[in-house]
């Protein structure tokens, strides 16, 4: 477990024992979660297991049914992802929300327009600040003015991340920011992660794919329909167990066990064996 020299100071952000229904499906159960500055905590499940209600939680769009929800050791109910923002907690969704014909430094202020007397925008200082920020983070942009659309995948959650780094984010919650996207890609997102840690905020990442997780993770939280199946710091767990986890371990075993009944099928459950704990 990475201990924090910081001692007893409350985590950044700390989920106990967190319920969440909707009527009568129990998206999450007794989740429990923390995340500190200048660390990378991984939230990772299969479809359905819980992790877009988790996040919900987190940004303020639901409200949790029990366990409690503290920010900086103070017990907090959001009613809207603006409490959440105001607390310094930013969304990062996978499907961002920007305007793809607007050029790069435009979405960067987008709703935060930087203006100079009577209003008038203030151009000059928006472009260089987004050229800025965006090297900052390790992506030199050839042209801010670009189409925000025109830009790769990866480079559009880049900006995404560094937009709520530079107005103020101490947590970035990330909502499978890798899930689209090529393994080069990928890598270009996950190098942002660790600059987004090493800035010292607190990053929630979310994501199905442990081999994009365990790299870049201090804390690992393993979800499966709705509850916790394991929540390890980075030296408690290997990349294989984890991979073995989150593959749903006695799910594939129960798999293997089925297809065991036959020659053939012995070969394919050796085969799935195999597969799950080294992939
Ligand atoms: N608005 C809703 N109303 C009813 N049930 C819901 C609602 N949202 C989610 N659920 C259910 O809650 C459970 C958890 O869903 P959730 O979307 O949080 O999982 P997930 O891990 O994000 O899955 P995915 O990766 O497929 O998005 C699922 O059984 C889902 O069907």
């Amino acid at each position: 477990m990475t201990e924090k020299t910081s001692g007893a100071a409350a985590p950044l952000l700390r989920l106990t024992g967190v319920g969440k229904n909707y009527g009568n499906v129990i998206a999450l159960r007794d989740v429990s979660l923390e995340a500190s500055e200048g660390e990378v905590t991984c939230v990772l499940g299969d479809n359905g297991a819980g992790k877009s209600t988790l996040i919900k939680v987190v940004a303020g769009l639901h409200r949790h049914d029990t366990g409690t929800y503290e920010v900086q050791g103070e017990k907090v109910a959001f009613g809207s992802p603006r409490d959440a923002l105001d607390r310094g907690i930013a969304t990062v969704y996978q499907d961002l929300a920007v305007v793809p014909l607007m050029p790069v430094w435009r979405n960067f202020f987008l709703g935060s327009e930087k203006r100079k007397r009577f209003a008038v925008m203030d151009v000059e200082f928006m472009r260089e600040t987004t050229h800025r920020e965006m090297a900052a983070m390790g992506i030199d942009l050839r042209d801010v003015n670009q189409p925000i659309g025109t830009l790769s995948g990866g480079e559009r959650q880049c900006v995404a991340i560094a937009r709520a780094v530079y107005f103020g984010a101490k947590a970035l919650v990330l909502d499978e920011p890798t899930a689209a996207l090529g393994v080069k890609q990928a890598g270009v997102v996950l190098r942002y992660v660790v600059q987004a840690r090493e800035r010292g905020l607190a990053v929630i990442f979310i994501t199905h794919n442990p081999h994009h997780a365990y790299p870049v993770g201090d804390r690992f939280l393993i979800l499966n329909r709705g509850q916790s199946i394991g929540y390890h710091a980075k030296n408690d767990i290997t990349r294989d167990e984890l991979t073995a986890l989150m593959a749903g371990g006695s799910e594939l075993e129960e798999l293997a066990h089925e297809l065991d009944t036959t020659a053939a099928g012995t070969a394919a459950a050796k085969e799935l064996r195999k597969e799950t704990l080294n992939p």
